[in-house]
């Protein structure tokens, strides 16, 4: 650790002579002065503890206006980037107060810490009213107006296809402008709803630093009701969280997920119904934003908020993406997830992704579910065994429990049917998704000669299932013809995707194989970029919902998936390759547009997905009920 001249190292001696405020400390012999106390320490922020260096450091305190330390110290790695005394509390105050707000312009993101209480004390209304006047310029800021640009152009094209509407047209022009004007009338109500969302937390901000000043504004009543942030009162207001909060929100409004401008209404329905339904489009924001909106709320303040996956591949994932976008919004391990279940495991942690069997059987041993006041079901459209075993033990718990919330969440479930099951409980449906995806069918390639043929080995496999073939020619001509982007390609079974892996043959590809017989330092392979390479994953059915891989562009749907079903007469479990349901088709394109535009290829025709399932089957009705009842019993269900 290199410590800085311990006198003023902020203005070096070649830069001239010392500035009248430092002439105090050199004529500190004349008159003795009590020794500096109020401490103002810059702290560096984020593991990369060594920047910014020193000489930057020097500079920043040499530019500020407020009135010099009496001492300092500046550190050139650690924790500590530098530490200010003085003598005067105001002007130790002042100091903070002015890091702050460069801090704020986003020229620095070290954090003012004042260790003792009196500069705390004393600094805290004057960063407070600071944080308020930012707040105000944020309501005003390009981003904001950036935003109005862009309703204003979506407004302007939403009349001039009235007009278009207005005049004489054929009925197929007619049908097409209509479309039209509803998809951008929908997209203006997403980002003004945005705008609405953005503006509504920084009055919330605002109002909550200008508290019990002067200043203070009447709060208005919020036609939403629920705050979206716990800011805290008076001296416990974290200020650090705050400005990454508001970073946050920025990107929020920048970036944009759909879930965000039904923040205040999702909150709403959450507060006022024990039991909601969540439907949203794939990529809408779903599972990494809604436990975020919760934890900030307050709303489950007494206990965890615990969304299950069905795979631990999404559990992992989602808790490392949520981790990341929330930097430093939350403490450590704030953030957790479980992908298998130890009888040691707490669940209080504050959001916790995990697998629904592990829920279950965090359930079989604490049956009160003390520790968790919310409980989100992802992906609900699968209807797995444990995932309905759940649904029915949440049930009767929240007759005991009126403070336990459930959201039940998907893009593609039933909803109808889950609301029947929760005395017709009601349906949010978020619209709009991230980016869209173009669907080609490809009809020209017959599956249906390989359906409900179980390949015994590679060679049968690749005999028999001509839709293996199609697929990997598929891929090729994507990956020969089409812009860059990784390629996802579905099929039914391991063997499939390693016979794929190995016949596919191109050394501009990065070929990787994706399925649940893999490690997880093997599957989260798929996740890292390989440098001029384009990646090119065969995967089965593990990564049809939850997952994001960034670059993946292009999907390509056999249209098909192994499943086991049990079969009363042979009294056999016996596994079957069949048609997936439309539920699942649309969770494999939505694949696609998760970080820009993108497209599915379908290697069926659309009269085939119209003949689909909508909705898969429940596990419960395929798997022999032996196996359903034993995990019952141990849920300490006795009358099963
Ligand atoms: N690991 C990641 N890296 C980059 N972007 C991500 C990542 N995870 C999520 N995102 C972004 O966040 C968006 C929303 O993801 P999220 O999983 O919350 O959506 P969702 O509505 O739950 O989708 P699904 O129904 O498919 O599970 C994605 O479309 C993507 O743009």
């Amino acid at each position: 650790m290199r410590q800085s001249d311990h006198c003023r190292p902020f203005r070096p001696p070649d830069w001239g002579s010392p500035p009248p405020h430092c002439r105090n400390h050199h004529q500190s012999h004349r008159r003795p002065q009590p020794p500096p106390r109020f401490a103002v320490i810059l702290l560096r922020a984020g593991p990369n503890v060594s920047t910014p260096t020193a000489t930057e450091i020097d500079a920043l305190i040499d530019g500020l206006q407020s009135p010099p330390p009496d001492n300092l110290s500046v550190f050139s790695s650690g924790r500590d980037a530098a530490r200010l005394l003085f003598r005067s509390l105001p002007a130790a105050a002042a100091a903070a107060r002015e890091l702050w707000s460069l801090r704020l312009e986003g020229l620095h993101l070290l954090t003012p810490y004042l260790p003792n209480a009196a500069v705390a004390a004393h600094a805290f209304p004057l960063i407070a009213s600071l944080f308020a006047s930012h707040a105000s310029r944020l309501l005003d800021s390009d981003l904001v107006s950036l935003s109005a640009a862009r309703s204003a152009e979506l407004a302007a094209s939403i009349q001039s296809v009235k007009h278009r509407l207005s005049v004489r047209n054929n009925f197929r022009d007619f049908d097409q402008l209509n479309l039209q004007k509803e998809t951008l009338e929908a997209e203006k109500d997403l980002v003004d709803a945005k705008i609405a969302e953005y503006k509504a937390s920084m009055s919330l901000i605002r109002r909550a630093m200008l508290r019990g000043t002067d200043e203070e504004e009447e709060v208005e009543v919020d036609e939403e009701g629920v705050d979206v942030f716990g800011i805290g009162e008076g001296e416990d207001v974290d200020f650090v969280r705050l400005h990454k909060m508001m970073l946050r929100e920025s990107r929020r409004l920048n970036e944009g997920l759909p879930i965000y401008a039904y923040r205040r209404k999702i909150l709403n329905h959450i507060f006022h119904n024990q039991v909601i339904i969540l439907i949203g489009e794939t990529g809408s924001g779903k599972s990494t934003q809604l436990v975020q909106f919760l934890a900030d709320s307050g709303l489950a303040a007494d206990g965890s908020i615990v969304c299950t996956q069905p795979r631990k591949i999404a559990a992992a994932a989602l808790a490392r993406r949520v981790d990341e976008e929330s930097n430093g919004c939350y403490t450590d391990n704030f953030v957790l997830s479980y992908s298998t279940f130890f009888n040691c495991q707490d669940f209080n942690s504050k959001i916790i992704f995990c697998t629904d069997s592990c829920l279950l059987h965090h359930c079989m041993n604490d049956v009160g579910l003390d520790d968790i006041s919310y409980i989100i079901i992802d992906e609900a459209h699968e209807r797995s065994l444990n995932t309905d075993l759940l649904l029915a033990l949440i049930k009767t718990k929240l007759l005991d429990r009126v403070d336990l919330r459930l959201v039940i969440m998907s893009a593609t479930a039933d909803a109808d049917r889950l609301s029947d099951y929760f005395y017709g409980c009601q349906t949010f449906h978020v619209k709009g998704r991230n980016f869209p995806v173009e669907i080609k069918y490809v009809p020209d390639v017959s599956v249906e000669a390989s359906v409900n043929t179980v390949p015994n080995s590679l060679r049968d496999a690749c005999a028999t299932a001509s839709y293996l073939n199609d697929v990997v020619r598929l891929v090729s001509i994507i990956h020969k013809n089409e812009e860059e982007g990784a390629i996802l390609a579905f099929l039914t079974s391991q063997l499939e995707v390693e016979w794929a892996c190995e016949n596919f043959s191109d050394s501009s590809g990065m070929v990787l194989p994706m399925h649940g017989k893999l490690s997880q330092v093997e599957q989260s392979r798929v996740f890292k970029s390989y440098d001029g390479k384009r990646k090119i994953i065969f995967c089965t059915n593990m990564a049809e919902t939850s997952l994001t891989i960034k670059e993946v562009r292009y999907v390509v749907d056999s249209g098909l998936a192994k499943e086991s079903r049990f079969v009363p007469s042979s009294g056999l479990n016996i596994l079957k390759v069949n048609w997936i349901s439309q539920s699942s088709a649309n969770q494999r394109a939505g694949r696609a547009g998760r970080t820009g535009p993108g497209k599915c290829y379908r290697l069926y025709s659309e009269s085939d997905f119209s003949m689909m399932e909508v909705h898969q089957e429940p596990e419960i009705r395929k798997v022999h009920l032996g196996t359903a009842v034993l995990r019952i019993l141990a849920l300490g269900v006795k009358d099963a």
